[in-house]
């Protein structure tokens, strides 16, 4: 009988030497460092094409390494999908856009786009927006609203403005008799419409308000409002308050009767909760009050979730996502357990699943969710480690599992915050952690696996200064590989040569539990 598998994800904890504030190098972390020297180890790739991302300029991010860690292949992605749907033109003969243009225009109303407004490339790309806002000039429409969510995530803390202007850049040249074009409200993204998980829907009632209602403080431009709040509050972009474009108190692009809504973001985690406001707001939608429930067309880039059909219309196809290892453990009769807090709860269950949010199978599956705080996390590095490990002790010791997973936020949730010092408590609290699950393991006879699913808190500095000569802080995900550990696993356990990615992990997770790999997947890493 082959021993049970423990797999650890260290969100946003990437491995190199190269020091531009690695925080990573620099925390105390005497497990990582053990098992990085004593046990079996590598690093493998986890941006780029190894998880079916455009280029390999393209950092790695949860969903795309989730999927890969779940289901042991390289899908193209969201990302890739969509420029190709644009580029070919398909896009435009999707039943989803013909069905928002052709209502639009049987209205008279505005076409809206709401989105993540950057070139991030992990929820969103600007230039998708901009190509559907020509093609729908192109096609006749005359009013289009652009609901602009700000980034400062996966893209420097204080970038808005590049793509504020780049945006408003496109109206001036589209703007004329038959055409108007504006931006019309937004906000930060950790503060508005993009929740997840459910972690705290009322950024998604404010969002509502704001992109609806054209309820909201007003500003003459986004620039304003942008240069107004940093002024007044110190923001970066991901936490700047919400704001409504007005022209004499009136808001210049509600959300009203017979207008369609886009929502360009082709990620899902952070799109599901504002869809279901849109597409269930007639069918007991109860997650807060709607003082305003317009008739519109609404559609998804991408359909963001294949188990609850969400939302109806979509623009792309979705990676359909199959031979996931949650499937193959399933038929094989394993019994699996998953958990995590809150804000990584829907990586270690949806994405693992390939963007599917229910089970497989309810008995032989088993996830356990901690709730997370609702505060920046760089006030809380440690976040909640200690529940999300003592939830994974109890079901090691439980001996009902041959499988389980679990995520620790604390590398990636703090590594966004910016802030270098609590990013180092983080990684710690991590390191912390994983000492309880190795004794776990070790009394239990359980293999572990230990790994990341890209980099992030590995380098927290951005290039450039502060006026005061500090290091400017970088709030994104880096291109670092990531470590691969595995503890205690069974006499002889070796690591092959080669070059692997995340995409390898699932099979070497069944290698360990005894079973041959499906033919779909990549190789396993151990010999
Ligand atoms: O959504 C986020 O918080 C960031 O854009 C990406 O972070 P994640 O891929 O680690 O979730
Ligand atoms: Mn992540
Ligand atoms: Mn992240």
């Amino acid at each position: 009988m082959s021993k049970p598998v423990v797999l650890v994800v260290m969100d946003g904890v990437g491995w190199t030497d190269k020091d531009n504030g690695n925080a990573v190098l620099h925390a105390y972390k005497p497990q990582i460092d053990e098992l990085m020297t004593k046990w079996p180890h590598t690093t493998i790739k986890a941006s780029g094409t190894a998880v079916g991302l455009p280029s390999d300029k393209d950092m790695g991010n949860s969903e795309v390494g989730h999927n890969a860690l779940g289901c042991g292949q390289i899908y193209s992605q969201g990302a890739k999908l969509v420029n190709e749907s644009i580029e070919s033109g398909k896009i435009y003969s999707s039943d989803a856009w013909k069905g928002a243009a052709d209502y639009v225009k049987a209205h008279d109303g505005k076409l809206h786009f709401i989105g993540l407004l950057s070139d991030g490339n992990v929820h969103s790309n600007i230039s998708h927006l901009i190509a559907m806002i020509k093609e729908a000039k192109k096609e006749g429409i005359h009013e289009v609203r652009v609901h602009a969510l700000l980034d400062g995530r996966d893209v420097p803390e204080t970038s808005a403005l590049k793509y504020v202007d780049q945006l408003e850049e496109v109206f001036k040249e589209l703007n004329d008799d038959t055409f108007h074009g504006c931006i019309a409200s937004g906000g930060g993204r950790m503060v508005i419409t993009m929740d997840r998980y459910e972690a705290d829907w009322s950024m998604v009632e404010k969002g509502w308000h704001i992109h609806v209602m054209g309820d909201g403080r007003q500003f003459a431009s986004a620039k304003e409002a942008i240069e107004t709040y940093r002024g007044e509050g110190g923001y970066t972009d991901q936490y700047l308050p919400g704001f409504v474009i007005a022209k004499d108190g009136k808001p210049v692009g509600t959300i009203d009767d017979g207008d369609s809504v886009i929502l360009f973001n082709f990620r899902g985690d952070r799109a599901v909760e504002i869809s279901k406001a849109f597409d269930y707001m007639n069918k007991g939608f109860d997650k807060f009050p709607m003082p305003k429930k317009p008739q519109v067309y609404y559609a998804g880039m991408l359909q963001y979730d294949g188990d609850l059909k969400l939302p109806d219309h979509f623009l792309v196809e979705p990676p359909h996502i199959e031979h996931t290892m949650s499937e193959f453990l399933v038929k094989k009769g394993v019994y699996s357990y998953a958990c995590s807090e809150t804000q990584k709860f829907g990586h270690v269950t949806y994405f693992w699943n390939g963007n599917r949010s229910e089970k497989f199978d309810d008995k032989l599956e088993t996830w356990e969710e901690v709730p997370s705080d609702v505060i920046p996390f760089d006030l809380k590095p440690w976040m909640k480690a200690e529940e999300v490990t003592d939830k994974m002790i109890a079901a090691i010791e439980s001996g009902k599992y041959q499988f389980l997973r679990c995520n620790y936020p604390n590398g990636d949730m703090v590594g966004h915050t910016g802030n270098y010092e609590a990013t180092l408590i983080g990684v710690e609290a991590v390191d912390l952690s994983l000492r309880r699950i190795m004794d776990a393991c070790k009394k239990a006879d359980y293999t572990l696996i230990v790994v990341a699913d890209h980099g992030n808190s590995d380098e927290m500095y951005d290039k450039g200064t502060n006026p005061d000569g500090t290091p400017k802080p970088k709030t994104s995900h880096s291109l670092a590989r990531v470590p691969f550990a595995i503890y205690n696993g069974p006499e002889g356990t070796e690591i092959k040569d080669g070059d692997f990615g995340l995409a390898n992990v699932a099979a070497t997770v069944v290698q360990l539990l005894g079973f041959e790999k499906p033919e779909q997947w990549l190789e396993s890493i151990i010999k």
